[in-house]
């Protein structure tokens, strides 16, 4: 892994993916990689606090995702990673106070959670929860057909859905059987993570945000997960991941690798940075260059 403090930075070529061509420029005195960029996810001085408790936590994030990208983030624990993800999707435990988010051009934080999941948005949480009386094929074909209707598609019967959804199932390398118990019900941590990749092939998202998929997994299933994930990108769709772990970077080969720091941190690097660049850097997010 390479740093450089810098915040565009270069797309490494993900093999199992077409990109567009791309084209060559410098930046920090390195040669980059970049394609043509088409902004999907803009987080522009993002800040949220939880509402309970008024305790704020993210403190003027700043990100972009293009399409295409796959992102990482990376940070110590309770450095705010998951609310990030968690306030992207529009988590009730959290209020936004201060900064934008534009998702495919328009006002993310104006949506409600579902507008957003249709607007394509798909996020796991790192502990999926059960949700009983409701069979996972039951839930996957109604939230599918709610994502039909929001794009104006026919929505599809039993007998059509069926053939699709074994598809997926074999993708992620799932039995049968795990269709007709409810949702995540009595399902292992790796069951419940496989699942979560099932719920994302079935529905389809324009960026997809993983919070630590890899967290629990056997090697086996980490691999079942990741080419699923890999076959699941495609040049217009984007990824954003959280994750402690260098393993799974290795397979899912991001381009951009942030790390998420606390508020005292940021105030000493701020400090740091100051005396040794001459500049002061003011977000809860600083990007690195990766690559393997
Ligand atoms: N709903 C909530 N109620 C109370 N505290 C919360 C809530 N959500 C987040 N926090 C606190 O905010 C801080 C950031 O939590 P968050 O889960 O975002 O961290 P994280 O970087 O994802 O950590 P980890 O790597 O351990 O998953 C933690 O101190 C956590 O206890």
């Amino acid at each position: 892994m390479a740093l450089s403090l810098l915040i565009h930075c270069s797309p490494t070529v993900n093999p199992l993916r077409r990109s567009p061509k791309p084209t060559l420029r410098r930046v920090n005195h390195r040669v980059c990689v970049a394609s043509a960029a088409t902004p999907l996810l803009q987080v522009n001085d993002l800040r949220a606090k939880i509402v309970e408790s008024n305790v704020d936590i993210l403190h003027g994030v700043n990100l972009t995702v293009n399409q295409g990208e796959v992102h990482a983030i990376m940070g110590k624990n309770g450095s705010g990673k998951s609310t990030f993800a968690k306030v992207l999707v529009g988590h009730p435990d959290y209020e936004v106070t201060g900064g934008s988010v534009v998702f495919k051009g328009e006002n993310l934080l104006e949506m409600e959670p579902e507008e957003r999941s249709l607007a394509g948005l798909f996020m796991s949480f790192q502990s999926p929860v059960e949700i009983p009386g409701v069979s996972n094929d039951l839930f996957l074909a109604m939230a599918y057909n709610a994502r039909m209707k929001k794009l104006g598609r026919e929505e599809v019967g039993p007998i059509e859905f069926l053939p699709y959804l074994m598809e997926k199932l074999q993708l992620v390398n799932m039995k049968a059987d795990f269709l007709n118990r409810n949702v995540n019900q009595g399902f292992s941590g790796g069951e419940r993570k496989r699942n979560e990749i099932l719920q994302l092939a079935v529905l389809g998202a324009d960026l997809a945000i993983l919070d630590e998929i890899d967290s629990g997994l056997d090697v086996d299933a980490l691999r079942d997960v990741a080419n699923a994930v890999n076959r699941i990108l495609t040049p217009e769709k984007s990824l954003l991941m959280i994750t402690h772990y260098r393993r799974i970077l290795d397979l899912l080969n991001p381009t951009h690798v942030h790390v998420m720091v606390t508020f005292n941190l940021l105030l000493i690097f701020n400090i740091i940075a100051s005396f040794e660049f001459g500049i002061c850097m003011i977000h809860g997010v600083f990007t690195f260059d990766y690559w393997n």
